[in-house]
């Protein structure tokens, strides 16, 4: 067993990716050197022991790896290019062996290889119970580029880069039948090892084109009515256009709403473009074989989101996952 200094120091790489780290991890703070022509984006997110993950629901690389897609996510959704990360790791003193957190490490550095990004710091404690990874991300955007959710305008169509409720649907199975549902089934894949939708971030970002743009971490009504509100519009959904695989056919109504719109940790991007942008954009991600599909449309009003199902439209309940 390492103290926790010498084990600092074996988890720190030996070097970095990316030119712009003066200083990773070794003194008091990172210090990077930002490029001209660009705003810096930074986000945060946790995963806490019991409530984002658990030993039977996710291995121990994957609890790395997701810890820092779920927030690379976050940077795909304003456009940007991920960088470096930072991570807080608070370690219970029973439960947890050592060899363990190396395992969460490498899961991490994988997806730090995928991500093209640098471990540049973070913090290392102990705590009573629960395992608790914060990772804090840095990435870039060309200057005025960022997208925003704020950007959705009446006549623009809605949009998602991917399907969802697959994670959700994953989750409960994982949360039934714990380590004797892991394996390659596409719901538990999708649960356990997601993919920010970063190219979907970059190309729409590069394109220059006003795009409303959010992660769905907590289900696409939350996420719709995310944007629907800091837009001050409403977005009208079409239940049969979401995009989903065809292994949801035979689960019942009820369960494939609860996962397609309330689900969440999908990390499929949601986001508005002008209308007339949509085949084209369709057809250049096609070629970088990337996806995007038309689920709705833009009207004007005060922040609703509505959902068209079997030839009536309702107002969407817009709950998703809450901490509180
Ligand atoms: N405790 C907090 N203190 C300060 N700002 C916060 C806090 N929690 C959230 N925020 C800010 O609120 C905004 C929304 O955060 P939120 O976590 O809901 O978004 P998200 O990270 O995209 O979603 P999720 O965490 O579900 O993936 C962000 O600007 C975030 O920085
Ligand atoms: C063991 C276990 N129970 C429940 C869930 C589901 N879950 C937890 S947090 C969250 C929303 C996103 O989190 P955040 O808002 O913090 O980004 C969801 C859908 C899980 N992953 N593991
Ligand atoms: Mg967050
Ligand atoms: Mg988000
Ligand atoms: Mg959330």
């Amino acid at each position: 067993m390492k103290n926790e200094f010498e084990w600092i120091r074996s988890i720190a790489p030996s070097k970095h990716r990316r030119a712009s780290v003066i200083k990773g991890i070794g003194d008091d703070a990172a210090v990077i050197r930002p490029k001209v022509g660009y705003d810096i984006v930074l986000a945060v997110d946790t995963l806490v022991e019991g409530v984002h993950f658990t030993k039977n629901t996710m291995p121990l690389k994957a609890i790395g790896y997701k810890a820092l897609a779920v927030n690379v996510s976050d940077l795909a959704a304003m456009g940007a290019e991920p960088l470096y990360y930072m991570v807080s790791i608070a370690v219970p003193k029973e439960n947890w062996e050592q060899e363990e957190i190396n395992e969460i490490y490498e899961g991490m550095g994988e997806a730090g290889e995928e991500y093209d990004m640098d471990l540049i710091g973070g913090d290392t404690i102990s705590t009573s119970r629960d395992l608790v990874i914060t990772v804090q991300v840095t990435g870039r955007v060309e200057e005025y580029r960022q997208l925003l959710r704020s950007d959705a305008e009446t006549n623009d169509i809605v949009f998602l880069t991917g399907p969802v409720g697959m994670s959700a649907a994953g989750l409960d199975e994982l949360l039934e039948k714990g380590k004797d549902a892991w394996g390659d089934d596409p719901f538990i894949q999708a649960h356990q090892w997601p993919i920010a939708h970063v190219e979907h971030g970059r190309f729409f970002a590069e394109s220059g084109e006003r795009i409303a743009l959010n992660d769905v971490s907590d289900g696409v009504a939350h996420e719709a009515k995310e944007i629907a509100e800091s837009s001050g519009v409403d977005l009208h959904l079409d239940w049969e256009k979401m995009p989903r695989l065809d292994l949801f056919q035979h689960v019942p109504l009820t369960k494939q709403r609860k996962w397609l719109l309330h689900g969440g940790e999908d990390f499929s991007l949601l986001g508005t473009m002008r209308a007339s942008l949509f085949q084209q954009m369709k057809k250049q991600l096609q070629k970088k074989g990337l996806s995007l599909y038309q689920i709705g449309e833009v009207r004007p009003g005060r922040g609703n989101v509505w959902l068209k199902h079997e030839g009536t439209e309702k107002l969407l309940y817009d709950g998703g996952y809450t901490h509180f």
